[in-house]
């Protein structure tokens, strides 16, 4: 993991510098805990704290009175609900050897006697909600406030997913969560903010904290809330024995009462039985953080057991028996000093923001995505904002929203084009994403270089330069016109000897037979890559077929489903005079290997079913290919895994069973070290479908002879590795 900066921190040189931090701090914490709106982002303010702490060591005597470092929610007091249990916060580590001393000092308190267990869950990044269920149901909602009193948020009963009106059991009961949005809820609740005349929200905490508080609002903004905590004694609830149950088994309690938790996630709530396990588990959910729909921040790490919890006990603070393992802050505020629009290859026009450079999580960061228009006046952003971005593993960073208390009023409207910024024809704004009324027309150079890349035809020695020339000269509109070009056309082109016009026609001519899921994915059809290209080619077998296939046929096809088929189903047809074109010229249009699916006939004997190499399971590659496979690109690795009865996929996630990590493999790797999936190298993965291949084949014939077929060798019966 990378080095934390808000571990670090500046160091005060005097007093003066020391009450300026204080007060600088004090605004900040005033508005994140109040307006929920603070001009800071976390990572400068836990800096700005931890010199302010370390200056307060150093001169204990003179530590203001208003320093935000002592008190739950820096003392911010807003509500006067008296919470029966204080709501503290939680002490931070951020590393392992700071866990591994925390851990000793949780020791210490239960007098040298080991921790029973670890629960390890994430840290969610909301805001701290206590609510109380009366005989099932739910009458009140409280803020964290200080920790002694909060507000009361009641009015938002009935908003919150994961706080049901009525439990499963007619229970009395407080429960202790957070509330959240999700990246939906977020979108959803910019809509309405913007439609009321209301400015956008800066990230999704500040837009969690501020819809919880807002009374008397004339729409109601619906959020998330996953619990983490319960009072448990039987003082405060009539549930039996929640007091004797360890912090994973509450967890699952919970749920069972229809309260929202984590469990069901990839991140809930795990019981570890050391600290080693514990660690490995943090570091597991750290590799998570970008596939959720909720934001997390770090990692909890909670002694399981009742009787440690009561042991280690309580601070002023927090808790001693619980805290928190930070990661490395994902959002950032840094100033919005352009938006750009390019048009892609299907003549979409994307907006992208230009910033301040700005290190985001490591990574140092200048453009953001920004969705489309309509996504730029949902967020409500001006030229010159200060504006929060997010970062997180192998995302694109995006932008979430501007800081509208760091407003000057200088700053400017974004501009949106008023024609196509690359031929100035009209703008098709039908829909979200806006496009160039030409279309692909418009993106030509771009989609005929898609379609000679290496994952579609395959076509050496036609880079951008000779491109450009035969749109120019008007040789090509498109790549099928590719299969038309003569010699002499091609002589015609700069720079282009002899020789290479030979090589380059002789690619051209090599690239026609290419199998139809190259063919396909040269189309650029929306919603649609390299394995998308595969899966449809190998399920219809032809390009008349696929052609052909109503929306129900084409959602039937693993990936694809009720979203993404209309708008294949559009797009093809949209691509119907280029997709003759090619068959006019000859193209291959057919996948190699295909057979038809079969009829119900009784008669018709059924193929042998014979397990290949990989069937069942979900691959991921990452990195260079090396050994047998040393060059494959992705499109043939996808086809080899294919062909291995394996389906390929570009995600590591809980779902993957195997990942073959060739030469540089970065975060893919880690994340399944991370979730315990099995790794091989590419030459173990050639081993394995060569060995598993051959076993197939003698089951096919052992089948043909009348026998019983062996499980062939493969990785879902039995380690191939092994046996080789
Ligand atoms: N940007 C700013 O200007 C600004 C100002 C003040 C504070 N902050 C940020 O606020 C944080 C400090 O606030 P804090 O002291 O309230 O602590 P905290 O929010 O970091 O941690 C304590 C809270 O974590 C929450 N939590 C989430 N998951 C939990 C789980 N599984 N179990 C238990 N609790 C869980 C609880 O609400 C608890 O109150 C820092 O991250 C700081 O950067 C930012
Ligand atoms: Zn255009």
């Amino acid at each position: 993991m990378t080095t934390n900066p808000a571990h670090t921190a500046d160091s005060l040189l005097d007093e003066t510098a020391y009450l300026d931090a204080v007060a600088r701090a004090r605004r900040a914490a005033d508005a994140y805990y109040g307006t929920g709106e603070p001009d800071l982002d976390d990572e400068t303010y836990d800096r700005l704290l931890r010199s302010i702490v370390a200056w307060e060591t150093a001169h204990p005597d003179h530590a203001a009175p208003e320093s935000p470092s002592r008190q739950v929610a820096a003392g911010v007091t807003l509500g006067d609900v008296p919470h029966t249990v204080a709501m503290l916060s939680l002490g931070n580590v951020f590393s392992d050897d700071d866990l591994t001393t925390w851990a000793a000092s949780v020791e210490r308190r239960l007098g040298g006697a080991p921790v029973a267990g670890w629960a390890v869950e994430p840290k969610l990044d909301g805001v701290a909600l206590a609510a109380r269920y009366r005989d099932g149901r739910l009458v009140q909602l409280v803020t964290r406030g200080n920790g002694t009193t909060g507000e009361d948020v009641s009015h938002a009963i009935g908003h919150i997913v994961g706080l049901p009106l009525t439990l499963t059991e007619p229970v009395t009961i407080e429960v202790r969560g957070e509330v959240l949005m999700t990246e939906a809820q977020f979108t959803a609740a910019n809509t309405l903010r913007t439609e009321h005349g209301a400015l956008a929200f800066a990230n999704r905490r500040n837009a969690s904290s501020g819809s919880l508080r807002a009374k008397d609002r004339a729409y109601q903004i619906a959020q998330t809330f996953l619990a983490y905590a319960a009072l448990t004694v039987p003082e405060h609830t009539d549930v039996p024995d929640l007091g004797t149950l360890t912090h994973t088994q509450l967890i699952a309690r919970l749920a069972s009462l229809g309260l929202g938790t984590t469990a069901g996630t990839p991140v809930a709530t795990v019981a570890c039985a050391t600290l080693q396990e514990a660690l490995e588990r943090v570091h597991q959910v750290g590799a998570l953080r970008a596939d959720l729909d909720f934001e997390l921040d770090g990692a909890v790490i909670k002694a399981d057991d009742p009787d440690d919890q009561a042991r280690a006990g309580f601070g002023s603070r927090t808790p001693h028996w619980a805290t928190a393992y930070k990661f490395p802050a994902v959002q950032k505020i840094t100033v919005l000093r352009a938006v750009e629009w390019s048009v892609g290859r299907t003549g979409v026009i994307a907006p992208r923001a230009v910033l301040d450079p700005v290190e985001v999580a490591g990574t140092t960061i200048t453009y953001a995505t920004l969705h489309n228009p309509a996504d730029i006046t949902r967020r409500g952003l001006m030229i010159g904002d200060h504006v929060v971005v997010y970062r997180a593993g192998e995302v694109i960073p995006r932008v979430e929203g501007a800081v509208s208390t760091l407003r000057t009023g200088d700053e400017q409207p974004v501009v949106f084009p008023e024609a196509c910024p690359r031929c100035g024809a009209d703008i098709d704004r039908r829909q979200e994403r806006w496009r160039c009324t030409r279309g692909r027309a418009c993106g030509q150079i771009e989609a005929i270089r898609y379609a000679v890349s290496r994952d579609a035809l395959d076509i050496d020695g036609l880079g951008e330069k000779i491109v450009v020339q035969l749109v120019d000269k008007g040789l090509v509109d498109d790549f099928a016109d590719l299969f038309t070009l003569n010699r002499d056309q091609l002589l015609s082109l700069d720079r282009l000897a002899d020789k290479s016009a030979d090589n380059l026609l002789a690619a051209i001519q090599d690239a026609k037979t290419r199998p139809l899921n190259r063919i396909f994915c040269a189309l650029g059809v929306l919603g649609t890559g390299r394995t998308m290209s595969l899966r449809l080619a190998t399920h219809f077998g032809t390009m008349a077929a696929i052609q052909a296939a109503t929306i129900t046929d084409l959602e039937v096809v693993d990936g694809i489903g009720p979203e993404k088929a209309p708008t294949i189903a559009a797009d093809l047809a949209e691509l119907a005079l280029l997709i003759d074109k090619l068959v006019a010229t000859g193209v291959n249009l057919t996948q190699p290997g295909f057979t038809p699916p079969t009829t119900d006939d009784p008669d018709e004997p059924t193929p042998p079913a014979v397990d290949l190499p990989l069937a069942g399971l979900t691959v991921v590659v990452t990195g260079s290919m090396t050994g047998p496979l040393a060059g494959y690109s992705r499109t043939e690795m996808t086809e080899l895994i294919v062909r291995a009865g394996g389906r390929p996929s570009s995600n590591v996630s809980a779902r993957t069973h195997l990942l073959v990590a060739g030469d540089n493999a970065g975060s893919k790797l880690a994340k399944a070290q991370a979730l315990g999936i099995e790794t091989i190298t590419p030459d173990e993965l050639a081993e394995t479908i060569r060995l598993g291949l051959a076993a197939a084949r003698i089951a096919m014939m052992a089948m043909a002879a009348g026998g019983t077929p062996e499980c062939p060798t493969s990785l879902t019966c039995g380690d191939a590795r092994a046996e080789a």
